[in-house]
């Protein structure tokens, strides 16, 4: 299944917040959006997913495996977002419940999708945490989120977003408020997932090293606006715009070099304390 967004327009107020975006992610392709804090990358991404703020107007199309998903009823894009569109954000605490164990909110995320009994539902999620590489699943799930660590926390996050088998995973800066060694577990755990079930990313983030480590594919977004798009490797390799030229500087200047895969050390967090 793809996704076309053609001449997206995001007005909040009289103010143009996105204006004239257009990308594709066709099936199985990993897609990052970058640019500077404030270039649009988010409203973007709750547009795709139905859920932007009040007060926000968006226009042109988003087609979703060919139909029109812009200006969809809350209740179908609501059964698109359970069913087709995963998403992670970049705060994990926000995504889960303080006062549920971590199994039960992967289990609901299961039972919602697959109405199997809740029984089934708590195996289904000892079998979700193995997937994410949670430490000890057997354990961990019955455990609450202030009794993890951010890392692990986020693997959470991101089996809640994948129990539901998406087609398309939509991930917003969710290495950035991790530590760089936890941010390379995280990001080669996404990188094998998105690979093993076939399905799309849509990975956004202001780090070009971060972007190079998931995406293949890049559009960079200034002030509402694509200013260049292609082959992160092009990218990487002869950046035309001057906002990719300044990522790729802030990226090199925190000791991370384009040919290297991943910056940090691809280390497991089971080991690290909350
Ligand atoms: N709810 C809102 N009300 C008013 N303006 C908003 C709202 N949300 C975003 N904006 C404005 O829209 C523009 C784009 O915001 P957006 O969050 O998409 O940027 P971003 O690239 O994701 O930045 P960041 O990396 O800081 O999240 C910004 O100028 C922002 O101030």
């Amino acid at each position: 299944m793809s996704l076309v967004v053609k001449n997206l327009r995001i007005e909040i107020g009289d103010r143009a917040v996105v204006d004239d975006v257009s990308f594709s992610v066709p099936e199985g392709a990993r897609v990052g959006l970058i640019g500077e804090s404030g270039s649009g990358k988010s409203l973007t991404a709750l547009a795709i997913l139905g859920l932007l703020p009040d007060g926000a107007h968006a226009s042109g199309s988003i087609l979703w495996d060919g139909r029109e998903i812009l200006g969809l009823p809350d209740r179908e894009l609501a059964r698109l977002r359970g069913d087709d569109i995963g998403m992670v954000f970049q705060e994990p605490r926000t995504a889960l419940n303080p006062i549920r164990a971590v199994g039960r909110q992967i289990g609901e995320s299961v039972r919602i999708h697959e109405g199997v009994s809740r029984r089934e539902a708590l195996r289904r999620a000892v079998a979700e945490a193995e997937r994410v590489a949670l430490p000890d699943p057997e354990r961990i799930v019955s455990r609450y989120p202030h009794q993890l660590s951010g890392g692990q926390r986020q693997r959470v996050a991101i089996a809640m977003a994948l129990a539901c088998r998406p087609r398309l995973l939509i991930a917003d800066e969710p290495t950035t408020a991790l530590d760089v060694t936890i941010q390379a577990g995280i990001l080669s755990l996404l990188r094998s997932l998105v690979h093993d079930v076939g399905m799309s990313l849509v990975f956004i983030t202001h780090d070009l090293a971060v972007l190079a480590q998931v995406a293949t594919h890049a559009v960079v977004l200034e002030h509402g606006r694509v200013v260049e798009e292609g082959a992160v490797t092009d990218l990487l390799r002869a950046p035309s715009s001057p906002v990719t030229q300044a990522l790729l500087r802030d990226a090199t200047a925190t000791l991370w070099h384009p040919e290297l895969p991943a910056r940090g050390v691809a280390t497991d967090d089971a080991e690290e304390t909350p």
